[in-house]
């Protein structure tokens, strides 16, 4: 039976958005998911979000495929799609236009709110710092400036959970870095035992990072929200930069706010690009 998607994209981390409203099962399989995410035998696409029936009160829930089939507690990028996904979907069916949802995930409730410039604002929550909530084995309760051997070098590194695991290395020159060689072995090295994403972040100034990311159970991708939101907490622990700044990715620019009440606070784009059904 074909199933109907739309792609859209966050700063070029493109996802498959499904239309799970009425069932709290997702309709693909993680194999299916694979499938569907190829660039070259599929869609192609970062992961697959499916936007099911909220719980507890919430609008809608929202659950995610990477593209390596695994499940990821939370997407930034992923969100503001779901967003952009379902304000579309409403605005056809009803004429009527929701400015903020409230969404399930498995990093708790997120909320995203349309800007009058067309911009989403994701209230991301509070990032965690324990070692264990990352969660990592390295020492320490928190893991701030922490040596780590990786391919034969030593990698200062701080760890931060925005619901999902990100281990964060400041460079003089994020373009030197030899992200396809050293990615896979952050992600894979037995001190994360959920694995990690990784994230090099060159300090522009204060208030301007340029960050690359490989992603968990993804790859390298044109960009990360949680990503960008862990490498703002990183850089305000390490005392490198702003509680505010400008974070450029290869797709684009994010602004990212960790506000005084704690909380992160993360604005960007969303767009649609097409839809389409497959079997
Ligand atoms: N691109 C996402 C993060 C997606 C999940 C990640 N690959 C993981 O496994 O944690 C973002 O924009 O946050």
């Amino acid at each position: 039976m074909a199933i109907e998607f739309t792609k859209y994209h966050g700063l070029g981390n493109d996802f498959i958005l499904i239309d799970n409203r009425a069932s709290t099962e997702p309709k693909l399989t993680p194999d299916q998911a694979i499938a569907w995410c190829d660039r070259h035998f599929g869609i192609g696409a970062d992961g697959v979000i499916f936007a099911l029936p909220g719980q507890d009160g919430t609008d809608y829930t929202m659950r995610i495929f990477n593209s390596d089939g695994s499940e990821p507690e939370m997407c930034g990028n992923g969100i503001r799609c779901m967003a952009r996904f379902l304000a579309d979907l409403e605005t056809a069916e009803t004429g009527k236009f929701q400015e903020k949802y409230r969404i399930q995930t498995l990093a708790g409730i997120i909320t995203p709110k349309f800007e009058s410039n067309g911009q989403i604002t994701v209230d991301m929550g509070e990032p965690r710092l324990l070692a264990s909530e990352i969660p990592t084995t390295l020492t320490g309760e928190k893991v701030i400036d922490q040596p780590l051997e990786v391919a034969g070098k030593s990698w200062n590194v701080t760890c931060v959970s925005m619901g999902n695991p990100h281990c964060i290395t400041f460079v003089d020159d994020v373009a030197a870095i030899e992200l396809e060689k050293i990615g896979p072995l952050f992600e894979h090295h037995p001190v994360f035992p959920q694995r990690t994403n990784t994230e090099f972040i060159e300090v522009v100034r204060s208030d301007y990072l340029k960050m690359r990311v490989w992603e968990r159970g993804a790859g390298i991708t044109l960009a990360c929200g949680t990503g960008a939101c862990a490498s703002l907490v990183a850089g305000v622990l390490n005392e490198k930069c702003d509680r505010r700044a400008t974070i450029e990715l290869p797709g684009g620019c994010l602004d990212i706010e960790w506000a005084a009440d704690g909380r992160i606070y993360m604005t960007g784009d969303a767009e649609k690009v097409f839809s389409g059904s497959r079997s």
